[in-house]
Formats: structure tokens, C-alpha cells, sequence
């Protein structure tokens, strides 16, 4: 599929202020999150036979609040999807069930061809699926280089003895892991800092180490949840780069969430809009900013919430 080019560089101003984006969030807790999660391949499902990941008629509530209601999603190989919506819009319910984290009441998850009632968690990596999270996930005593080679942790298969000691095939594999997180964290520019400690870095360079080790294995499928939260515009632009660069490089489909929608316009080749739980939108972006249903959808957020809290 021939994909459009793009202007990055400079955030396209949103047709939408950013007050208009926001929806206060029902608190409430979050479910106990089993990794026991067994996945249950649902056999042969319609949809987009040439789509890497599709969702099919997916719903998830919790108690009587409907997070998903009857969500269709089809991704292309190579194709950057931002999924977007107001707060509670379930943004990350969807990215939680894409991660099998969550098993939706109904529908199923096909990936690569396969279909399931719940993704195999547990087995994220083996499917070549890599996620990042809103609240990094980093292991902030760790060298920079050893967060990233973490990330190919799961394909290492000597025994524990074998690690400690850095003996045998473990030695070879350890060997491996590094070198190639040290070409990841170059593509990505972190050489410089590869042996910092992660917790002494500045947020938006943690940000860009996580990337690294979702990277890493270079995954077919990369799973961004709010990868520019907390940034500044020049981190964000940066951010949005190296995503797109991984795409070209890598050809690693990406499906991110993201509040911050100028960087959303200017990096998806298309755009999910959720709002109540419902997919009210999926479309290029100008088709998006144009939508009436979506900048009501804002708007209604807007008029009920005057003080406008931010993004
Ligand atoms: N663990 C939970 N228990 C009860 N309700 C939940 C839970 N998780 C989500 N919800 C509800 O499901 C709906 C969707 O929430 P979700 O967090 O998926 O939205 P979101 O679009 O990601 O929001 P935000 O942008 O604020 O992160 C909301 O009404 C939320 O209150």
C-alpha cells in the first residue's frame, strides 16, 4: 500500500483547542490483570484478510459502564493508526485488549492472521507485538544498554546459572542482545548515553529508551500508549520522527494512543476516534478534522466541562 508523505516538523495547529479535547475521567479501580490468560484461537472470523491486526465486534464492560461497544478495527502492515478520543472515550481498554490484557465480553483479536478470544499476554513478544505504557515501565537502576537488551530478554534461552555466570550459550547470547540494542540506540541517538542510569535521565529521553526497548526486537506490531505524555512540543516532534522512522526502517506497524492531537494529525496515516465506547470515526486525517461527528464529539466535551482542563 503506498503511503502518504508527510509534514512533521511543524504540529499542524488542530482545528480543535486543546480545552476542547478534554473529558473528565470516571474514576474508578482498575481490574486485577491475570497473566494466566490462556489465548483461545476463535478459528476462521471475517474481516480484513490482509490486515497485520484486525478487531472484530469487540465489547467490554465493567459492571454496567460500557467501555467498548461492537469495535471494528483494521490495520495494514506498515500503517501508523492513532486511536483517539476524549477522556473515557476507551482508548486504553482497546490498546488493554489488543495486549491481551483484557478479554473483551465478545468479539475477537486477529493478529497475523491468527484470531483470538483474548491475546496470549504472556506470549506478546513470540507474536511480534511490543508495547510501551503511559507510566513508563523502565527498570530505573539499569544502564541504559540493559533496559534496551531487556528487551530481547524473552528470546534468551539459556538457564539462570548459565546467566549469573555468563557461561556457555548464555555468554553468546548476551553477546548478541547488546550489540544489537547498541544499533537500536543508535538509530534512535541514545548512544551517548547508553551507560546512564535510566532514573537519572529527563523524562523525555526515559520516553525515547522505552521506545528503544519495544524496538528492539523489532516487533511487527508496536503498541504506543501516550508515547509523548509529558513532553515538551520538541520532544513530541522528535518522538513522532522516530516513529515514523521506525516505520520506514523496520516497516514496524504501529497503533498508538495519544491526547496530544496536532502530533496525532501530522504522524497516523489514519485515525480511530472513540466516544462512549464507540468507534465514531476511522479515517486519513483531514477526513478526521472535518468529521461533524467528531468535533461534536469535542465540543460536547467542551460545553460540559467549561474550566477545560488540559489534554
Ligand atoms: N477497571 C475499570 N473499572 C471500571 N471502569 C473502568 C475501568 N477501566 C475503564 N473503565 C471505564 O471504561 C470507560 C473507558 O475507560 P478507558 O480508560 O478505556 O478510556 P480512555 O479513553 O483511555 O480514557 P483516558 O483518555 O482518560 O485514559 C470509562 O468510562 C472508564 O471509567
Amino acid at each position: 500500500m503506498p503511503l502518504p508523505s508527510y509534514t512533521l516538523g511543524v504540529m499542524e495547529a488542530s482545528a480543535y483547542a486543546p480545552e476542547v479535547f478534554a473529558r473528565g475521567l470516571p474514576s474508578g479501580p482498575r481490574p486485577e490483570q491475570s497473566f494466566e490468560d490462556v489465548a483461545k484461537p476463535a478459528g476462521a472470523v471475517a474481516g480484513d484478510a490482509s490486515a497485520l491486526l484486525s478487531l472484530q465486534g469487540i465489547s467490554l464492560s465493567f459492571g454496567g459502564v460500557v467501555a467498548l461497544a461492537d469495535i471494528d478495527l483494521s490495520v495494514r502492515q506498515g500503517e501508523i493508526r492513532a486511536i483517539i478520543g476524549p477522556n473515557g472515550a476507551g482508548k486504553s481498554s482497546l490498546i488493554n485488549v489488543i495486549s491481551g490484557v483484557y478479554r473483551p465480553d465478545r468479539g475477537h483479536v486477529r493478529l497475523d492472521g491468527t484470531s483470538y478470544a483474548q491475546v496470549p499476554t504472556q506470549r506478546l513478544a513470540h507474536l511480534g507485538v511490543a508495547r510501551t505504557f503511559q507510566n513508563l515501565a523502565l527498570f530505573k537502576g539499569l544502564s541504559v544498554l540493559d533496559n534496551v537488551a531487556s528487551g530481547l530478554a524473552y528470546k534468551v534461552r539459556s538457564n539462570f546459572a548459565g546467566q549469573v555466570l555468563g557461561i556457555g550459550r548464555s555468554r553468546g547470547e548476551q553477546r548478541d542482545s547488546r550489540s544489537r540494542a547498541e544499533q537500536i540506540l543508535e538509530f534512535l541517538h541514545l548512544t551517548a548515553i547508553r551507560d546512564r542510569l535510566v532514573g537519572t535521565l529527563p523524562y523525555g529521553l526515559q520516553k525515547r529508551v522505552e521506545l528503544a526497548r519495544a524496538l528492539v526486537a523489532e516487533p511487527r506490531l508496536l503498541l504506543l500508549d501516550e508515547p509523548m505524555a509529558g513532553m515538551t512540543a520538541s520532544e513530541k516532534s522528535e518522538m513522532a520522527s522516530f516513529v515514523r522512522a521506525a516505520r520506514d526502517r523496520f516497516a514496524t506497524t504501529a497503533v498508538l494512543i495519544e491526547h496530544d492531537v496536532g502530533v496525532v494529525m501530522g504522524l497516523s496515516d489514519r485515525i480511530a476516534v472513540l466516544d462512549y465506547g464507540r468507534k465514531i470515526a476511522d479515517a486519513t486525517p483531514d477526513e478526521v478534522r472535518n468529521d461533524q461527528r467528531v468535533i461534536d464529539a469535542y465540543l460536547g466535551v467542551a460545553s460540559d466541562n467549561e474550566d477545560g482542563a488540559g489534554i
